[in-house]
């Protein structure tokens, strides 16, 4: 992502704005493809719209908000990057913002404030998410689609009843976006281990709410000889990240910045999947057989359809078993309440 930025702003810049196909990004042919940001004027939707526009990968970039769209479009239209950016301000425009999208990326719907869980946003946030996969369903249904809103444990099983009633539902293209867990399981792990963060890789498996985010740091690289308790320490860290970020912001949302750029990391990385560049991938919330749970966090390889394979968990240490039986109910209940919602 930082490569493919700094070449963004050192070439691309320069370029036309128009080509149809470009050469020299990852060696690779790059095509068309259209972004679609839904939600572009919130929090989350207005650095992500920035940072997808930075994006070289990106040649057309639909933003969508049902309050303030105009002004966010047209500002982040003027950047001189390849992408043409439209903006979408109405429930009568969502058609035309999704039509052709390669990818959809989904941060629509209210943000938790202190002493909330994710799941307390389910109310509000499963009719947002229910009618926007309806209309994703009618006017881009073959779109990748990576859901943010929360509570994800349930939005993304939404989605998927939602596209199977439409009859367009394609397990290869849906996406919960747990990359925040990982971007967060780096930087403290780098911090304790005293390792480079740039060199830091750690799997986050599982959900995307409390116990439900496993982090495997018996599987973190570089390897470094942490005890018992700080590992606890970090899990718990990771877990409670997002609650660590409502908590400072004290009633002003929850996190924006990084979950932009964590958004952006795997909405990269699914146009680079698409463009056919191979070995991507990352950790996701997808319709998985890795655990007894129907959906479930893993590292998922992305391809030309989608996810093109889920990978296992690999070997996990007795703290991280005992993580992955404790997380199951709750993981099992979030996803029966959205099938549950969906489906009614
Ligand atoms: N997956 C993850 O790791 C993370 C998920 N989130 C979630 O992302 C969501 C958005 O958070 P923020 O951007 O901070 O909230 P925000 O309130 O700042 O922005 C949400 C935006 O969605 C728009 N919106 C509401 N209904 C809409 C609809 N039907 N169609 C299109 N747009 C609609 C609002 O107008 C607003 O601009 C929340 O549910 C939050 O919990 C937040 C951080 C991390
Ligand atoms: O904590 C929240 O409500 C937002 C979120 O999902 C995160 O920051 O991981």
């Amino acid at each position: 992502m930082r490569t493919s930025m700094l070449r963004s702003i050192k070439s691309l810049t320069t370029s036309p704005s128009s080509h149809v196909l470009r050469r020299g990004y990852a060696s690779e042919a790059v095509p068309d493809r259209k972004v679609a940001v839904l939600g572009a004027a919130g929090g989350i939707g207005q650095p992500l719209s920035l940072l997808m526009k930075l994006n070289p990968l990106v040649s057309n970039l639909a933003l969508y908000d049902i309050a303030n769209t105009p002004g966010v479009a047209a500002d982040v239209s003027h950047i001189n990057t390849r992408s043409e950016v439209v903006g979408y301000a109405s429930d009568a425009e969502l058609g035309k913002a999704l039509e052709g999208a390669d990818v959809v990326i989904i941060p629509a719907g209210v943000p938790r404030k202190p002493g909330m869980t994710r799941d307390d946003l389910f109310n509000i946030n499963a009719g947002i998410v229910k009618g926007l996969c309806e209309a994703i369903a009618k006017y881009c249904p073959k779109a990748l689609v990576n859901m943010i809103s929360n509570p994800v444990n349930s939005t993304v099983p939404i989605a998927s009843e939602v596209f199977k009633k439409a009859g367009t539902y394609d397990p290869k293209r849906l996406f919960g976006v747990t990359t925040l867990d990982v971007v967060r399981a780096k930087t403290f792990y780098a911090g304790k281990a005293k390792v480079p963060v740039a060199e830091v890789n750690v799997p986050v498996v599982g959900g995307h709410a409390g116990i439900t985010i496993l982090p495997l740091f018996s599987q973190a690289t570089p390897k470094a000889n942490l005890s018992n308790e700080e590992i606890t320490a970090l899990t718990k860290r990771t877990q409670d990240g997002g609650t660590e970020v409502v908590e400072a912001k004290a009633g002003k949302g929850s996190a924006t910045l990084s979950m932009a750029y964590a958004g952006a990391i795997f909405a990269d990385a699914c146009l680079k999947g698409l463009n056919g560049v191979p070995d991507v991938v990352e950790c996701s919330f997808v319709e998985s057989t890795v655990t007894e749970l129907p959906f479930f966090a893993s590292k998922v390889r992305i391809g030309k359809n989608g996810v093109e394979e889920v990978l296992g968990l690999g070997a996990l240490s007795d703290y991280e078993r005992e993580g992955l039986e404790k997380l199951k109910p709750e993981l099992k209940s979030s996803i029966e309440k959205g099938i549950k919602f969906a489906s009614q």
